[in-house]
């Protein structure tokens, strides 16, 4: 498969005027086309940080010190005093931010939303013709034109769910970044969402996805690959199989022991809790499987 990023020594750190915090530790990921990369780790080992600073949305206290980000061979550095075209954002990465159905914008109707992510990047749009892209686009994939004329508070949390990501994909980016996109949703709204992000990816409206989660049951239901990330480094990388069942680093195969709903081959190991460990054991090289 053709290769689609390649996001190279990223550093992130949060300068908070006392004590940075060091939040992604000279990370480099890869993804081929069709690929989804499930991020995963503990709350604060740097998902969200590394997902906003490869979407190139990231803003002080956050500095990225370093990095490049490669699409499509199209080269970018993401230091902080480098210039960021703005054709990128939204169309060549997008970022579905963690809780973004929560936060869009109680008084505007879901056609106000479209037209205003459309015209961001097109000024020349006109209603009519953003209209009838996302129309077109929302039906393909399933949901009731009528979406469009709701306010936000009228749809259900699935349906609501499915609109900000078809609206954060407007713009066909070649990659989508969802923080955390299933964690507020029931089960079975979990599994319609990763069904339509599959189905998005098999229309090629995006060509990879880094799917960020804390839940790996379902990260291993949607994930063509697995990152994990501890303290800022991702330190096991590989297809999700491998990951799930034959990981190598000590931190990994914590994390997977810590799975309430364990695959198979975890039934019969004591579930740890993290703190039972001692952290110097996860200091342990990164293991990358090809
Ligand atoms: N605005 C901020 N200022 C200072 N430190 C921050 C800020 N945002 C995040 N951090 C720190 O950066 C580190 C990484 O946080 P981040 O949110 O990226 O982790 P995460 O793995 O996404 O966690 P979660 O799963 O809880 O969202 C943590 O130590 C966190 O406390």
């Amino acid at each position: 498969m053709a290769n689609l990023v390649n996001a190279e020594n990223i550093r992130g750190v949060y300068y908070t005027g006392a004590k940075d915090v060091v939040a992604v530790n000279d990370v480099t990921i890869k993804i081929n086309e069709g690929e989804v990369l499930g991020l995963a780790g503990e709350s604060g080992s740097g998902k969200t940080t590394l997902g906003s600073i490869i979407s190139l949305i990231a803003r002080p206290p956050l500095h990225v010190e370093h990095g490049t980000l490669e699409i499509d061979g199209k080269v970018q550095q993401l230091g902080e005093y480098d210039k960021i075209p703005r054709s990128w954002r939204g169309a060549v990465v997008s970022m579905l931010p963690q809780g973004a159905m929560n936060s869009i914008s109680p008084t505007k109707r879901v056609r106000q939303l479209v037209y205003d992510v459309m015209r961001s990047h097109d000024r020349k749009i006109s209603k009519d013709e953003a209209m009838e892209r996302a129309r077109d686009r929302i039906t393909m994939l399933g949901l009731p034109p009528r979406v469009l004329d709701a306010y936000p508070h009228q749809l259900s949390g699935g349906m609501k769910q499915r609109t900000v990501t078809i609206i954060s994909t407007l713009l066909n980016p070649r990659l989508l970044v969802a923080d955390e996109p299933t964690s507020a949703l029931d089960v079975s709204s979990q599994k319609v969402l990763i069904e339509m992000l599959k189905d998005m990816l098999d229309r090629r409206i995006m060509a990879g996805v880094i799917f960020i989660t804390h839940d790996l049951p379902v990260l291993s239901t949607v994930a063509t690959h697995i990152a994990v990330m501890y303290q800022g480094r991702v330190v096991e990388k590989g297809p999700t199989d491998v990951i799930v069942n034959d990981p190598h680093h000590p931190y990994t195969r914590a994390l997977m022991s810590s799975v309430l709903v364990p695959e198979p081959k975890y039934s019969n190991i004591r579930i740890e809790g993290m703190r039972d460990f001692d952290r110097s054991e996860f200091e342990a090289p990164a293991v990358i499987h090809s």
